[in-house]
């Protein structure tokens, strides 16, 4: 009997594992982090052969902590950090070049080109994106003019590309898909048909038979079914796919129109569903599908992205070497009593929403000599929280819903004095669910649903509850007075690249 659904979330920084009961809990869990290569200022890659490996590795891991076997999974489903892109051979299975992250900047002259070919508005119509190097599609075009013969390759129909679920569903099942809210990141995609845009690929000069095919975040068809000799040693369907961000927003049983989530991972992503409506943003925000079960209609959502959260910790730890373990930043910050008047803007991948400047970088404002180690730790933790409140300030603008709390998740969740402060900068109460992995949970969710593991939402609903809430403290000067200062600070970062 298939008691369980596997779920692979490949996030940024990590790749894991993890098996879920039909009460949403988590059974067993594995994570293996991966490099981060940074072979130039403002460019990020990862090794998707390394990934794979790693995936590999956590699966069989994960099944063998709980001693399961192929016969006790239902079925699997996988998340990803989004718009990562990899182009890969398909005779041999070898990538051509090193997956380019969703943070790199390197594109920045062929979005430059296109917004002279095309301008802004029409692209942004389209799919709902603004023209940043965030997305696929012009990483695709790098690397089909930068790398040798792939170009070649993809007009013969040899080279696939793929964001990181296209290629795990791939080396699980051998079968070349994607799901609309992965498709829709590339800036390919038209948010209203659901399918390549063809006037889109033509500016971008990208053969369109490189691409997978689109299919539901959720599929009753299934994508395909993982093989005896793979990493769960037998055959599952594999039959959910979401970018991790949208999982996120399913794992939080965000199914009402005007539910939101906030995700603190590598970056850190608001999203709220706007039900099956497109609503074009006016305030910087991103418009982009949340999820598509089987042969319902797509449900979309507005996006708040903040390109680094967790991701100024890490840097901390690898590039100062300022902490040794990620959590130890919260006692750092809890060594001063407040950010000493220190801000710091870590616009490392220029500044996503609101503001949409891939030419801004890094700032560190305000500094005396009195400023100390747990200065820097808890400016970079008051960063996370007031991009944050910038998000939450464009949304309410957009939607006119005015959010009564915000439902948090993802590693940096863990931490309290963060949750605490954003709890305050926002005015509104914070919550934490049971199960905070609510980006793996909401992948196994649309495997689950496909082969009616879970019947529906409302199931799903149930698993729900809450582990921890932080309640803002009373409006008071010092608030206003240092979100003002943020948004001076954030000024300060603008065209900085010439
Ligand atoms: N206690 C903590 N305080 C602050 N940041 C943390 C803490 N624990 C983990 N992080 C940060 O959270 C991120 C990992 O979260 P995760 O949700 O696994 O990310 P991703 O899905 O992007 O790989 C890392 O960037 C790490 O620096
Ligand atoms: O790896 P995460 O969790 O920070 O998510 C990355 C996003 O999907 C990028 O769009």
């Amino acid at each position: 009997m298939a008691n369980y659904i596997a779920a692979i979330d490949q996030g940024t920084t990590s790749s894991r594992c993890m098996i879920f009961n039909h009460a949403g809990e988590p059974v067993s869990s594995h994570q293996l982090e991966h490099e981060q290569i940074y072979p130039k200022p403002g460019w990020v890659e990862h090794d998707a052969v390394e990934i794979w490996s790693r995936t590999e590795e956590v699966i069989r891991t994960a099944m063998k902590k709980v001693e399961l076997s192929a016969t006790d999974i239902a079925a699997i489903g996988v998340t990803n950090q989004r718009e990562t892109t990899v182009v890969w051979d398909k005779k041999t299975g070898q990538p051509y070049y090193n997956a380019i992250v969703w943070q790199d900047t390197r594109t920045d002259r062929i979005c430059n080109e296109l917004m002279g070919d095309v301008g802004q508005d029409r692209l942004r119509e389209k799919t709902g994106l603004p023209l940043a190097t965030y997305f696929s599609g012009p990483k695709i075009s790098w690397i089909l003019d930068n790398v040798a013969g792939v170009r070649q390759a993809a007009e013969r129909g040899d080279a696939l590309f793929g964001t990181m679920d296209s290629w795990i569903i791939w080396k699980l099942t051998g079968v070349h898909v994607t799901d609309v809210t992965n498709a829709s990141r590339t800036m390919l995609m038209d948010l209203e048909s659901c399918d390549w845009d063809d006037e889109i690929l033509e500016l971008m000069n990208i053969p369109r038979q490189m691409l997978p095919s689109i299919r539901p975040s959720s599929d009753p068809e299934i994508y395909g079914e993982t093989s005896t000799d793979g990493p769960f040693s037998g055959v599952i369907p594999v039959c959910g796919d979401l970018g991790d961000q949208q999982a996120a927003t399913v794992g939080q049983t965000c199914f009402d129109i005007g539910e939101a989530k906030n995700t603190y991972g590598t970056g850190c992503f608001m999203l709220l569903n706007t039900g099956t409506e497109i609503v074009q943003s006016k305030n910087g925000l991103l418009t982009t599908p949340c999820y598509k079960f089987g042969n319902e209609p797509t449900v979309y959502a507005l996006e708040g992205s903040i390109a680094i959260a967790g991701a100024v910790v890490q840097w901390l730890r690898d590039q100062l070497q300022l902490i040794e373990h990620a959590e130890e930043i919260e006692a750092l910050a809890f060594s001063v009593e407040d950010n000493g008047g220190m801000y710091f803007v870590p616009a490392f991948s220029g500044l996503f929403a609101p503001y949409w400047k891939s030419n801004a970088r890094g700032a560190i404002v305000g500094m005396t000599r009195y400023v100390t180690r747990g200065h820097f730790a808890r400016a970079a933790l008051e960063a996370v929280a007031y991009q944050t409140r910038e998000i939450l300030d464009a949304m309410e603008a957009d939607s006119g819903v005015k959010l009564q709390a915000l439902k948090v998740d993802g590693g940096m969740v863990a931490n309290e004095l963060l949750m605490q402060y954003q709890a305050h900068v926002l005015g509104v109460p914070v919550t934490r669910p049971k199960v905070a992995e609510s980006t793996a949970l909401g992948a196994a969710y649309a495997a689950g649903l496909a082969v009616e593991f879970w019947k529906n939402t409302a199931e799903m609903r149930q698993n729900w509850g809450i582990d921890k809430t932080w309640h803002p403290s009373e409006e008071d000067t010092a608030r206003t007075a240092n979100y003002r200062m943020w948004k001076k600070a954030v000024t300060r970062t603008f065209d900085w690249i010439e």
